[in-house]
């Protein structure tokens, strides 16, 4: 009989191999209501908390849990030791016996928001998506407003409302108003769109009244994952000023499901865009040790058919300083905190990050296989994907973060 193979045995260049191990929250059909922490190894999902039981790790506390938020309260120190230890009970074939029948398909377990959002940001940290949106949305003007190369933008969004991937997104309603037409309408929106994103993920709060330095990232941020920041651009133009987003954005914002712990991605880190004005000390990053980007090439399809390739190492502002903008006014962080790094457009065309910009806002119609799109229309389906290099030439595929449009309520 020939010897079964195991499911730990990946295939070379898996994305989800022992070097990547992001962390998701699962239930199986058989204990529907008992949500588990899981760890994604290859095709499958690793039931991490009756893996430490199973393994008499002191680690079972963190991990037999519904949801991520024990393992980020424990800190920097835990995340490593742990993500230690998993890479041995998935790598040691000693642990085999025992981990074996802790493994489920990926295709056979329900995956669920992994981690209770806290508070929810988002940015505006792409030069091009700025610039482009700029020009779209105020001709008449400078494309980037004075601030913009001084301070890392962004609005407080709706926390509530941040869905895991394969929720449908129901088609929001709202008021619009067109600038010549003389009063607005109510109704469903006509201006749909996905903004391409990458979400951070606060770990461990901080102290209100005492800002986070740059070099405090890792010490605050556990991971990332895949987001999609759906925009009603017809509601946003009209109600945007001067307060700006609020209800064109707030009705859902998809994360993928599984988040990437900022180890798996030490490979990736490159250095940002040459900074083009001098910056005030406390987002100034010329001496940090760690290059602040991520080199993440990021895809998006539409039904299955791949329309940009956004390019986030183009970002202009990095997570570090993010967080170090977010927190410089006194304002606390909390664990499950996320925030959005803004929409990732590169230089190209095809390398844009937003239906608004890729068909600029609906003057060039995308040429899909089932058609033209300016903006996305019901039963559309959106992917998010993206890669990264990882050690000794991997790749570290991140969770992908998808959503289907569902007519207006
Ligand atoms: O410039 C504007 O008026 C609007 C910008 C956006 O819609 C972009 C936004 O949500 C931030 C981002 O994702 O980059
Ligand atoms: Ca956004
Ligand atoms: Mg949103």
């Amino acid at each position: 009989m020939p010897e079964q193979s195991s499911p730990l045995e990946l295939a070379e260049g898996d994305p989800f191999g022992p070097h990547h191990l992001p962390y998701g929250v699962f239930s199986t059909a058989d204990r529907p209501g008992e949500r588990r922490v899981g760890v994604r190894i290859g095709g499958h999902v690793l039931d991490a908390g009756a893996a430490a039981h199973a393994l008499g790790s002191p680690y079972a506390q963190l991990l037999a849990q519904p949801d991520l938020m024990a393992l980020f309260a424990a800190g920097r120190t835990a995340w490593s030791d742990v993500r230690r230890a998993l890479t041995a009970w998935v790598t040691v074939p000693a642990h085999r016996a025992d981990i074996e029948p802790l493994l489920h398909p990926v295709d056979s377990v329900t995956l669920h928001l992994p981690y209770r959002v806290a508070d929810y940001v988002d940015f505006y940290a792409s030069e091009h998506h700025a610039t482009n949106v700029g020009r779209i949305f105020r001709p008449d003007g400078d494309a980037l407003t004075p601030n913009w190369k001084h301070l890392p933008i962004g609005y407080h969004g709706r926390a509530g409302t941040v869905v895991v991937s394969g929720t449908d997104v129901v088609r929001p309603a709202g008021q619009r108003k067109a600038p010549a037409d003389p009063a607005p309408v109510f109704g469903p929106s006509v201006k749909l769109d996905i903004e391409a994103e990458v979400g951070f993920v606060v770990g461990v709060g901080s102290e209100q009244g005492r800002p986070v330095p740059l070099a405090d990232f890792r010490d605050h941020v556990f991971g990332l994952s895949l987001l999609n920041d759906w925009s009603a651009r017809d509601i946003q133009a009209w109600e945007y000023v001067p307060l700006g987003p609020f209800l064109g954005k707030s009705f859902a914002t998809s994360v993928a499901a599984w988040v990437t712990p900022l180890e798996a991605l030490d490979a990736a880190r490159t250095a940002p865009p040459a900074r083009d004005l001098p910056l005030l000390p406390y987002l100034d990053d010329a001496d940090e040790e760690e290059p602040g980007g991520f080199d993440l090439r990021l895809s998006v399809a539409i039904n299955g058919q791949v329309v940009s390739e956004p390019p986030f190492s183009t970002m202009y502002w990095t997570a570090a300083q993010q967080l170090a903008q977010m927190t410089v006014n006194g304002a606390s962080l909390r664990s499950g905190d996320l925030y959005g790094s803004g929409t990732i457009s590169g230089a190209e065309p095809a390398q844009r990050g937003s239906l608004l910009e890729l068909t600029w806002n609906g003057r060039d119609p995308l040429e899909l296989p089932e058609g033209k799109r300016t903006f996305l229309e019901d039963g559309d389906t959106v992917t998010l994907a993206a890669w990264a290099p990882g050690p000794d030439g991997t790749r570290v595929g991140l969770g992908e973060v998808t959503g289907r449009i569902v007519p207006a309520a």
